[in-house]
């Protein structure tokens, strides 16, 4: 599995990312939804550097132009319900995108810290040959990433497949590089150190999905 390591490097993206953890700046939902659109729309351009390219050649009003374009068939895969933010940055580069949503939440069967994933709703196209694009905010654990791939699985094989997230862990990084296919791709803004006994990223920002949507009972 290739990892790329996005917000390794100085650029406009550490603007975003800062005001997503920053306790004086993300409870304004309205801003954290747009800075982790913003987020999806920089590693989506990342992201396209690794696509399939042919030229193809287009008509201006004076003349002829030959441009490589991408050619995948992509479909877009967000995880409910912080991916939603993500989501919509990933559609705003990748318009032609087919979509598809699956939802996934931490069961606590003993009202303690252990918890299981359970993946209930899955709305998708066909994805059988085609460059899937799974994308959620936040790689923690990497349970649920795993949990819903192997839901995935059932649907059919992508021929190539892309992990998008906004601030993962460590061990999150290293769970996904066991658990998911060599050809993988995983996408990152930013990795942090820890874990605390929640499975929460130390320091990351919080809960991704109460920050866009409102705490949930
Ligand atoms: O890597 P993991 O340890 O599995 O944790 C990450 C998951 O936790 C968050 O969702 P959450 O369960 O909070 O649901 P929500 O989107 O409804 O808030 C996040 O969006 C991931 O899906
Ligand atoms: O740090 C974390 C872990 C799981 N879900 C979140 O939203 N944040
Ligand atoms: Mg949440």
């Amino acid at each position: 599995m290739k990892t790329h390591y996005i917000g390794e490097n100085n650029s406009i993206l550490n603007n975003f990312i800062s005001e997503i953890r920053d306790v004086k700046i993300q409870k304004d939902s309205l801003r954290f939804r747009r800075n982790i659109e913003r987020i999806g729309e920089i590693l989506s351009y990342e992201l396209s550097k690794s696509l399939s390219y042919s030229g193809v050649y287009l008509e201006t009003p004076l003349g002829k132009k030959k441009i490589q374009l991408p050619y995948n068939d992509i479909v877009l895969c967000s995880i409910l319900r912080a991916g939603l933010p993500l989501h919509q940055g990933m559609l705003n580069y990748f318009d032609k995108a087919e979509n598809a949503f699956i939802s996934a939440y931490r069961h606590h069967p003993n009202k303690g810290e252990d918890f299981e994933i359970v993946v209930e709703y899955f709305a998708s196209p066909e994805i059988e040959n085609k460059t899937l694009l799974l994308a959620d905010p936040m790689l923690a654990t990497g349970q649920s990433l795993v949990a819903v791939y192997e839901a995935i699985k059932k649907h059919g094989t992508p021929k190539e497949l892309h992990i998008v997230a906004v601030i993962a862990s460590k061990e999150g990084v290293e769970f996904i590089e066991k658990h998911f296919p060599e050809n993988t791709h995983l996408w990152i803004a930013a990795i942090d150190d820890k874990l605390n006994s929640k499975g929460y990223i130390v320091p990351g920002l919080g809960d991704a999905g109460d920050l866009a949507f409102g705490e949930k009972l």
